[in-house]
C-alpha cells in the first residue's frame, strides 16, 4: 500500500445524516489512499457495522481503511489503526496487528515521539496541527520547519495534519509530507459530487510535489 496522497478522515458529526458512505466513496473516487474511521462515539455495533462498510468500499478502489484509537476493532477487521498519545501501546498494536497492518502514531509537533514510535513499529508518523483546525482547534501548534527537520531525522513516511485546506496543502507536499491528513476541507461539502472534487484536487497535488 502506497503511503503518498491524500488521507481522508471522517467525522460522525460532519458526515451524519446518511453521508458517511456517499461521502467516503467520493473520496475514494478521487483517489484518496487512505481512509480513516474517525468515530468517537460507544455504539460498539455501529462503528462495526459502518468500519465493514468502510473496508468493502476501500478494498474496491484499492485503498486502505484505518481505524482510529480502537485496535481492538482494527484486529477484528484486518485493517490498519491509528493510536494517539493517550490511546494505547503502539508495540502492542503492532503485536496484535501483524507485520503488515498499516499502523500510525500522533507525534504532535515533537520529533522525539515521533523516533519512539518508529521504535515501536510504527509504519508512519503524524505531525500537527499545522493550521487553524475547525474540527480540532486545540490541537498543539506545529511549524513547516518541523517537517524540514522531521524529513532529515525520521526514515518513515510523514502525515501532516490540522486545518489542511487546498491552498496550504502543497506547502506542507513541497516540505516533505507524504500525505496530508484531512477532515474539514475535504468532507465539509454540500455534497457528495464535491467532496469527489476536492479528493481529485488534493491527489493532484501530489502529481506536481
Ligand atoms: C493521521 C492522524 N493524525 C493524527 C490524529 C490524531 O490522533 P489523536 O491525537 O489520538 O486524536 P483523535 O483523532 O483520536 O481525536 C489522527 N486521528 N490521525
Ligand atoms: C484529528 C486531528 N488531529 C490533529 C493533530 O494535530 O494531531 S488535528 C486534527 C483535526 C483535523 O481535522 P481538520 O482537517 O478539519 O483540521
Ligand atoms: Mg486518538
Amino acid at each position: 500500500m502506497k503511503l503518498r496522497g491524500l488521507y481522508a478522515i471522517t467525522d460522525s458529526q460532519l458526515l451524519a445524516g446518511g453521508k458517511l458512505l456517499p461521502y467516503a466513496e467520493a473520496a475514494l473516487k478521487g483517489g484518496a489512499s487512505l481512509l480513516q474511521y474517525r468515530d468517537k462515539s460507544s455504539d460498539e455495533a455501529r462503528r462495526l457495522r459502518q468500519a465493514e462498510a468502510l473496508r468493502e468500499l476501500c478494498n474496491r478502489y484499492g485503498a486502505g481503511l484505518i481505524i482510529n484509537d480502537d485496535a481492538e476493532l482494527a484486529a477484528r477487521l484486518g485493517v490498519g489503526l491509528h493510536l494517539g498519545q493517550s490511546d494505547g501501546s503502539l508495540s502492542a498494536a503492532r503485536a496484535l496487528l501483524g507485520r503488515q497492518a498499516i499502523i500510525g502514531g500522533t507525534c504532535h509537533a515533537q520529533l522525539e515521539l515521533a523516533e519512539a514510535a518508529t521504535k515501536e513499529g510504527v509504519s508512519y508518523v503524524a505531525f500537527g496541527r499545522f493550521f487553524d483546525s475547525h474540527t480540532k482547534p486545540g490541537a498543539p501548534g506545529a511549524t513547516l520547519e518541523l517537517l524540514d527537520q522531521a524529513k532529515r531525522r525520521i526514515n518513515l513516511p510523514i502525515v501532516a495534519i490540522g486545518g489542511v485546506t487546498l491552498d496550504n496543502a502543497a506547502l506542507l507536499i513541497a516540505r516533505g509530507a507524504s500525505m496530508v491528513a484531512v477532515i474539514h476541507a475535504l468532507f465539509g461539502a454540500d455534497s457528495a459530487a464535491e467532496v469527489e472534487r476536492r479528493a481529485r484536487a488534493f491527489s493532484a497535488l501530489f502529481a506536481t510535489n
